[in-house]
């Protein structure tokens, strides 16, 4: 039904509605289309009386006191258009700028620094782009929320610094229902002086006018279904505040962005065909979203029963517009298809009487940063349809062939009808059924990280120096396992087998704020959160407790700050570790790497991708066993959370050790914010080196040793930056050393052995070595003649020895048994493997054959991952046409609690395909 619109009250422009015929007849006011074809402004009428509002191409217009005098501030072609806008819209005031994003511009234009804005997650990439440069010029925070849940929005609300509230619904290119009404009435009541602005631009006024919904502005690209061509690029904002249209008033002419007046009148006779292009528009795209969905695709359209937000959209709009998207599962897949139309042309832009097609990732939203929009679930794969009038059956011809060309769809003899190929892409299918049944997924998941030998530059990182890290082959492991009772629990079994449970409704979620989706973790911790936890949930340990409450709070801390206030999923969180904790090979790193993506996984803040199929003839899939299987955005994000994480254990990590923990191998690390070129960079070589890794078993804590050599350089500078800069000489001289392929073999390990010796020394003077560290020391001097050195914080802890490849075996022995006599733990080491690890979820990818209940007497050693399962021999059961889900397994929690420390990597790599950053 084509709607109405409502008188705004004290409109300031006329409507022109009739006046009653007589008291008995009354006249009904003009519907939408009447609005849009009559183009009549009684304060403007034409000298001439002629039917097309004159372009009045002029930038001055002579005489003193006369309505317009220059075109930057009005100009009577914009006037009538602005107008109408207003009249359209439900409006007092309007104003048409040169683009849609001009229109956002003299919006954001009312914000102050220190204000705060809270933004959707699915937003258009250009509408980030700018909200990323005034957060970053002008000193305003933005919070990106998901809108569809109004009441995720209330942890963000702060009655006096939230100064707007961006929304969009529905979004592009998800098409996800955000209830413009609620929101607006429960900011209102939590911030009365916020303002709420809307982008309406995929609605238009015809569908949808949220000014009638509690918003406070509204603004459209009118380059799209206003103008509905494609020939001019204009926007529109309209507003009912009169204080609020007068600084925007001043902003436009302040700025001169106000529309031209060939294109204010190309708009006007745009917006004449508005109702009748959008009816045929989104009758078409119905039918296309139908159709697709149809053939068994994930389809995002408010028109489609399955939408989730469809009930919110029928309440607030009057149509369901004409964009949609779909997923395919391949990001190739979808490529060709969208080279495989004729019809549909390949464009950014939407709202045009032709028909588009495009992948946001790639072209609208590409703006985005790949990381971004990962977190956001803006799915690489995904394929926009901005429908036109064209004949829909020639559309959808046009789609059907390109499908059928790019092998996505297949003839079904029995049916008689075009069906999604379920080979290329029955693991998506299965992927998006769990994806949709979120509340009821059950997903175990296993994750694991390595430790870490520093053997350049620990301290010296801290403060700006390069150091030379490779992960060592022990290693966390973490896993979460759902519980269906409301409790989050941990069981830390390498901490005196410390457990605990709370309800998760009894966390202190006043004191948390919870960073959205996309959103950088700020600089420093959250004290707030750090002391309501301490004192609530981890009240109850004392002092000989310091290990398990600051695992504890890392955990808790993580679990807050990364949850959504819709979402608060109850699981058990078991971390286990080879390595031996708090003894300077990174146990605290590979655990916040377990923690971090452990929560990122539960909060599905982040998402392994669909497994490649397998190899075509067509397309050869190398497969890495599992290598480089998880996406460089996703570790990205999960080392920046491990890095909170290790602030919260460490006070002022440099980063090194988690970095090593998420990207395994070696690194050359530069933490950022000093004079040296930061950043990390992989460093070859090193696998081929032989290390002794002598355990003191002297406790320490890195804490209070990092703090000590800062207290150190605040009271003797010269000192302490002599050494910086000489251990920075030293890491330079590695690294030259192991990047040069001509050094032959013995120069490179012996000039590694001096650099050692050399190291050492410095952090002996910087006064983090100790008496244990020096006998070590010794010991493998004298008369074996090795370089050792103590690695991470000190104080005790581990000391690293380069063995040189000619070094007598018997001799080996002979030391492994001096440190032993000596009481030390020596340990033979391979530096340089994978780091995190996410144990498959794709259910083909598990070992359906594993017993997690057999006690395993055989000894830690790495099994390689199998070798995928050839299609058509899968020997997963398949439960109503999918594979049956992870959850359908076995949990792995009582064997995981129940395998010795030893056997714990053998154990953990027969589960199934491990996936490796
Ligand atoms: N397996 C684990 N389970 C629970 N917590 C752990 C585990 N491993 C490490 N931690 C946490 O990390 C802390 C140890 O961190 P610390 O930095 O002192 O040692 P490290 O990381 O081994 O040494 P370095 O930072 O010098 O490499 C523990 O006290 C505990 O809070
Ligand atoms: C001591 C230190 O340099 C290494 C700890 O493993 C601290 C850090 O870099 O975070």
């Amino acid at each position: 039904m084509a709607p109405t619109i409502n008188l705004a009250k004290n409109a300031v422009h006329d409507l022109p509605t009739p006046e009653p015929e007589s008291p008995f007849r009354s006249r009904k006011p003009y519907r939408f289309s009447t609005l849009c074809a009559t183009i009549d402004n009684p304060d403007m009428k034409d000298q001439y009386g002629s039917s097309s509002v004159p372009i009045y191409q002029s930038s001055t217009f002579k005489g003193v006191g006369n309505q317009f005098d220059y075109s930057r501030s009005g100009n009577p072609t914009r006037s009538h258009l602005e107008h109408h806008i207003a009249k359209i819209s439900s409006a007092t005031h309007a104003f048409a700028v040169s683009s849609g994003m001009a229109a956002l511009d003299v919006i954001l234009r009312l914000l102050k620094p220190g204000d705060e804005v809270i933004a959707g997650d699915d937003l258009y990439g250009g509408t980030n782009r700018l909200l990323a440069y005034i957060r970053t010029h002008v000193g305003v925070t933005v919070h990106h929320v998901d809108t569809t849940d109004p009441t995720s929005l209330h942890a963000f609300i702060h009655p006096t610094k939230t100064a707007m509230v961006l929304l969009e619904s529905p979004t592009n290119p998800l098409l996800k229902i955000a209830d413009l009404a609620t929101i607006s009435r429960d900011v209102k009541e939590r911030a009365p002086g916020a303002i709420i602005v809307v982008d309406n631009t995929m609605m238009s006024p015809y569908l949808q006018r949220p000014l009638e919904h509690g918003a406070d502005v509204v603004y459209d690209s009118a380059t799209k279904y206003l103008s509905g061509h494609h020939d001019l690029m204009a926007g529109v904002v309209t507003c009912n505040r009169d204080d609020v249209a007068k600084q925007i008033a001043f902003t436009i002419n302040a700025v001169g962005n106000a529309l031209t007046p060939i294109d204010s009148f190309l708009l006007l006779r745009g917006i004449k065909t508005l109702a009748l292009r959008i009816d045929r528009q989104q009758a078409t795209a119905q039918l296309v979203a139908e159709y697709l969905y149809g053939l068994g695709f994930h389809v995002n359209y408010p028109g489609l029963d399955s939408h989730p937000g469809r009930d919110i959209h029928t309440r607030i709009a009057d149509g369901n517009g004409a964009v949609l998207s779909f997923e395919t599962g391949n990001k190739e897949l979808s490529e060709k298809i969208v080279g495989g139309t004729r019809l549909w042309g390949i464009s950014v832009s939407f709202g045009c009487v032709n028909s588009l097609i495009s992948m946001p990732c790639v072209m609208s939203h590409a703006s985005i940063d790949a990381a971004t929009r990962a977190a956001r679930g803006l799915p690489e794969d995904l394929i926009r349809l901005c429908v036109g009038i064209e004949d829909s059956h020639d559309l959808v011809d046009d789609l059907e062939n390109s499908l059928l060309e790019a092998g996505a769809i297949e003839l079904n003899a029995a049916q008689n009808k075009y069906v999604r190929i379920p080979d290329s892409n029955s693991l998506t299918q299965t992927v998006h059924r769990l994806d949709e049944d979120k509340s009821k997924d059950q997903t175990e998941w296993f994750v694991s990280a390595p430790g870490k030998v520093i053997l350049f530059g620990e301290h010296a990182v801290v403060h700006g120096v390069t150091a030379i890290a490779a992960s060592v082959d022990l290693r966390c492991y973490g896993l979460a396992t759902p519980r269906k009772d409301g409790k989050l629990s941990v069981h830390f079994a390498d901490i005196d087998n410390f457990y605990h449970e709370w309800d998760v409704d009894s966390l202190p979620w006043e004191a948390v704020t919870p960073i959205a989706l996309g959103e950088e973790p700020p600089e420093v911790l959250d004290e707030k959160l750090i002391d309501a936890l301490n004192k609530g949930p981890l009240g109850h340990l004392d002092d000989t407790q310091s290990a398990s409450r600051g695992a504890g709070l890392t955990f808790l801390y993580l679990y807050m700050i990364l949850s959504n206030v819709r979402d608060r999923p109850a699981f058990n969180f078991t971390a286990r570790s080879t390595l031996p904790v708090g003894a300077g090979l990174g146990s605290s790193a590979s655990f916040s790497t377990c923690a971090a993506t452990a929560s990122l996984l539960v909060h599905r803040r982040i998402s392994l991708p669909a497994p490649p199929a397998p190899s075509s003839s067509s397309h050869i899939h190398v497969s890495h066993e599992g290598r480089r299987a998880i996406p460089p955005t996703i570790a990205a994000e999960v080392n920046k959370w491990a890095f909170v994480a290790e602030k919260i254990l460490h006070g002022n990590p440099s980063g090194v050790d988690n970095s090593v923990a998420v990207y395994g191998g070696a690194l050359a690390y530069t933490r950022a914010g000093f004079s040296r070129k930061s950043g990390m960079e992989a460093i070859q070589g090193f696998k081929s080196l032989g290390f002794l890794l002598t355990n003191s078993k002297v406790p320490r804590d890195t804490k209070k040793l990092v703090a000590g050599v800062g207290e150190k350089k605040a009271n003797e500078p010269d000192l302490v930056n002599g050494i910086l800069d000489a251990i920075q000489g030293i890491s330079d001289e590695a690294r030259r050393a192991l990047a040069d392929p001509e050094l032959p073999r013995d120069s490179l390990l012996s000039a590694l052995s001096a650099l050692i010796k050399e190291n050492h020394e410095h952090l002996i003077t910087l006064g983090v070595s100790h008496p244990a560290l020096e006998t070590i020391r010794a010991a493998t001097a004298n008369p074996y003649g090795l370089s050792t050195k103590l690695t991470g914080a000190g104080g005790g802890g581990c000391a690293v020895t380069l063995i040189p490849d000619d070094f007598e075996a018997e001799a080996l022995q002979d030391l492994i048994k001096d440190l032993i006599r000596e009481n030390f733990h020596p340990y033979l080491t391979s530096v340089g493997g994978s780091g995190l690890g996410i144990l498959s979820p794709h259910a083909e990818h598990r070992n359906p054959e594993r017993d997690t209940h057999r006690p395993r007497n055989d000894v830690g050693q790495v099994t390689p991952p199998k070798t995928p399962i050839p299609q058509g021999q899968s020997q997963v059961e398949i439960v109503d046409g999918f594979a049956k889900k992870a959850s359908d397994l076995e949990p792995l929690r009582p064997a995981f609690e129940a395998t010795g420390t030893t056997e714990l990597t053998g154990w953990a790599s027969e589960l199934g395909r491990w996936l490796y950053v």
